[in-house]
């Protein structure tokens, strides 16, 4: 496939390697930064053009305006021996988050790397071009053959497939994404956790409502219990998050205070609370309540203004209700 300018200033050697950003990969020759970008954004659209007439495509996939609104990554092979070097075909890769079946026919979140549009100029095919540029790509990405998800691969790239990396045994897929045998194997670490499979009769539920689950609010305590409690979820995420923020070097925060909501929680204040409960056995509970509450202040001052100490946080009366 041949340019009117010469190729080399705007695609660099042999394999270039395109991002959303679109720079230039070569050095040299007499064209302006801007031309040589406008230049890069011609072969993208006409490679993107030759791809879908040969897939037959109403829409190119590959466009610069459509590589710049994405995180896809572009592998252009060159023939550098031709005197303005002509392109050859090129390859379109990029991470997507996918729901994939496995086979068990569980649900599955991933986020492989996809081949997206694969094109070998029709007077090059089958000499070989094909697979050393996937093969690039392949070393480049670090990533396995047998990892990848195909969004709705041709004939010719499923014999490529089967031929050069022996992918033939498909994994069933609702989606146009082909996947094969190997792709969920080996996985030390799952990219998400898998979704628990959900009944027949039951929809697949959404993301948020699955593994954002545990941040859902847990319901209040009645009045006087929830008078100085704060969000649960904050109080039990808090900890973590001092133990992340605290720079290195600087002692241990200390562990997060006992909440005090509970009737004769530990402290001195507490201590107040237990005599109203106290009182409460013969006055009845609410009475006992109100009183721990009004007493459990004024005794916390009287305390303190003459110096008495029973410890704090040491769980001196019933104990917390919540931690
Ligand atoms: C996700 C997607 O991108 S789907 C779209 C894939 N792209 C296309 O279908 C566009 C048209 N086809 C092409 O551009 C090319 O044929 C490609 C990119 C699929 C393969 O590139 P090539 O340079 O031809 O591959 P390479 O020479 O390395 O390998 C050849 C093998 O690919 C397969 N293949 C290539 N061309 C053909 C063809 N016309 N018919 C059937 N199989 C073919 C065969 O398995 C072939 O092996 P064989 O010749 O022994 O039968």
């Amino acid at each position: 496939m041949e340019f009117p300018f010469d190729l080399a200033p705007v695609l660099g050697e042999r394999f270039c390697v395109v991002d959303q950003h679109l720079r230039p990969a070569g050095r040299g020759g007499t064209a302006k930064r801007e031309e040589l970008e406008q230049q890069l954004r011609t072969v993208i659209d006409e490679l993107g053009k030759a791809s879908a007439k040969a897939q037959g495509l109403s829409t190119p996939v590959t466009s610069a305006a459509r590589m710049e609104s994405n995180r896809h990554v572009l592998y252009i092979l060159r023939d550098t021996r031709s005197p303005k070097g002509a392109v050859l075909g090129f390859l379109k890769v990029g991470y997507k988050k996918l729901f994939l079946l496995d086979r068990d026919g569980s649900h599955v979140e991933v986020e492989p790397l996809c081949v997206l549009d694969f094109y070998i100029h029709e007077s090059q095919q089958r000499r070989g071009l094909g697979r050393e540029l996937f093969r690039e790509m392949l070393q480049r990405e670090r990533v396995q053959p047998e990892k990848l998800a195909v969004d709705r691969p041709s004939e010719k790239l499923l014999g490529f497939l089967r031929k050069h990396f022996g992918l033939c045994d498909l994994i069933p897929q609702v989606n146009n994404f082909v996947i094969f045998e190997g792709f969920f194997s080996t996985r030390t670490v799952p990219a998400r956790r898998p979704f628990p499979r959900p009944r027949p009769e039951e929809p697949i539920k959404p993301y948020s409502l699955t593994e954002r689950d545990f941040l859902r609010e847990e319901p209040e305590p009645p009045w006087p219990f929830n008078l100085s409690r704060g969000s649960p979820v904050r109080g039990s995420l808090r900890p973590f998050l001092l133990r992340r923020e605290t720079p290195a070097g600087t002692p241990p925060e200390p562990p997060p205070r006992r909440a005090r909501y509970g009737t004769g929680s530990g402290g001195r204040g507490g201590i107040g609370a237990g005599i109203g409960i106290g009182a409460g056995i013969g006055a009845g509970v609410g009475t006992g309540i109100a009183l721990g509450i009004v007493l459990g202040p004024i005794l916390d001052s009287v305390w303190a203004h003459f110096g008495i100490s029973f410890g704090s946080e040491s769980g001196f009366g019933l104990g917390s209700f919540w931690d």
